[in-house]
């Protein structure tokens, strides 16, 4: 396959879509391609109908979460009081931001080493193996009431102030599912209902917005790489393009798109915090040649100095310690600045912390 070499500052999907053959750089090694999936089904919680101190309802979610977290890290939920015309609102809005031109787009060019801003390809921060996508992201605290509208007008004028209002009104919103989760898992651990949510009361999490083109040879690339999300929980939704993948049992399985539902996975962060009994979900996105596929994913992380340690319950003689005390400030810079974030990233970061 004839590959064409182009500047990836300027990637452009747009022009890709137009070129015959794929750059090399874009190009996922033969054992890493995508390849036909089946569909796995989803555990899915109804969050809406869940009273936590009611038992009967609780104890249902609580089995379901524990089963699907000490197997491979991820469940549904659904959540009637997310409003449909907010997750509307959210899709037509990435839509906006995405179809713009490309010098209009990188007014929000993410800088090296920042985790913010707009990115086509990730120059510089990776010699091979670029995603076939295009992503926003920012900034979230509740500490912050208008951190994300004010981002918006900031950087890409007072004309995405509606933009700004409609995903500093969803990232409040994923921040209090992400609350109602917390308390499961919590009691899923058997640690006090409150804990994680108390730890997670105050975030600094990052929202993105995942913009997948279509691509001519998508049997050859991947929009996202295989990897463990290094955040704590990730609440992800799907618009109705299929592309989220799991690994489960040693194999790659499809999650069919429920625009009713939230993917829920666990993090690397989460994964330390329960000292390992919860395993950080390994997943990737590929892409297809028909349609673009765009997915709004939430990263709940806790505030950047507090330290991640799990709770006393969670460790004892059979339980060590699996990783040292760390902060998410700290495991951000190192996936930013010096590992790009795969399978391995925790492991990676505790032998980095022994030298740093
Ligand atoms: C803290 C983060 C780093 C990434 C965005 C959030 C959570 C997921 C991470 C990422 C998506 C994992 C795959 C590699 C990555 C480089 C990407 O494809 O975007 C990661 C993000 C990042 O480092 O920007
Ligand atoms: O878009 C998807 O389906 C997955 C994206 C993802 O895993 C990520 O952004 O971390
Ligand atoms: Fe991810």
């Amino acid at each position: 396959m004839g590959c064409t070499e182009v500047n990836p500052l300027v990637f452009d999907a747009a022009r890709l879509r137009q070129a015959n053959t794929i750059p090399e750089r874009f190009v996922w090694p033969e054992h890493e391609r995508p390849n036909n999936p089946s569909e796995l089904d989803v555990p899915l919680i109804d969050l809406s109908g869940l009273r936590l101190g009611d038992a009967h309802t609780t104890f249902e979610a609580v089995k379901l979460v524990r089963e699907a977290c000490s197997r491979h890290g991820f469940f549904q939920v659904v959540n009637h009081w997310v409003e449909s015309s907010l997750l509307k609102e959210a899709h037509e809005h990435m839509d906006r931001f995405f179809a713009m031109g490309l010098g209009e787009k990188q007014r929000a060019q993410r800088k090296p080493g920042e985790s913010c801003g707009y990115a086509s390809s990730f120059t510089g921060r990776f010699a091979s193996k670029l995603p076939w996508k295009e992503t926003l992201s920012f900034h979230f605290s509740p500490a912050m009431p208008h951190v994300v509208t004010d981002y918006f007008r900031s950087v890409l004028g007072d004309g995405f102030g509606s933009s700004g209002e409609v995903y500093q009104k969803y990232c409040d919103s994923m921040s209090e599912v992400s609350m109602n989760i917390m308390e499961l898992l919590g009691l899923s651990l058997g640690v006090d209902r409150a804990h994680f949510r108390d730890f997670f009361m105050e975030n600094d999490s990052i929202m993105r917005l995942n913009y997948y083109p279509p691509c001519q040879q998508p049997g050859l690339v991947l929009g996202t790489g295989p990897h463990c999300d290094p955040t704590s929980l990730t609440i992800l939704h799907q618009d109705d393009v299929s592309g989220l993948q799991v690994f489960v049992d040693d194999q790659w399985h499809s999650i069919k798109p429920n625009p009713h539902a939230f993917v829920i996975n666990i993090g690397d962060t989460f994964m330390a915090l329960s000292n390992g009994r919860y395993k950080s979900c390994l997943h990737r996105a590929v892409v297809n040649s028909r349609e673009p596929r765009k997915t709004l994913a939430f990263f709940l992380s806790p505030k950047m100095e507090r330290v991640v340690r799990p709770p006393q319950d969670l460790v004892d003689q059979e339980h060590p310690r699996l990783y040292p005390d760390f902060t998410w400030a700290t495991l951000l810079e190192f996936t930013q600045k010096h590992y790009r974030a795969d399978m391995k990233t925790l492991d990676s970061f505790t032998r980095w912390l022994q030298t740093h």
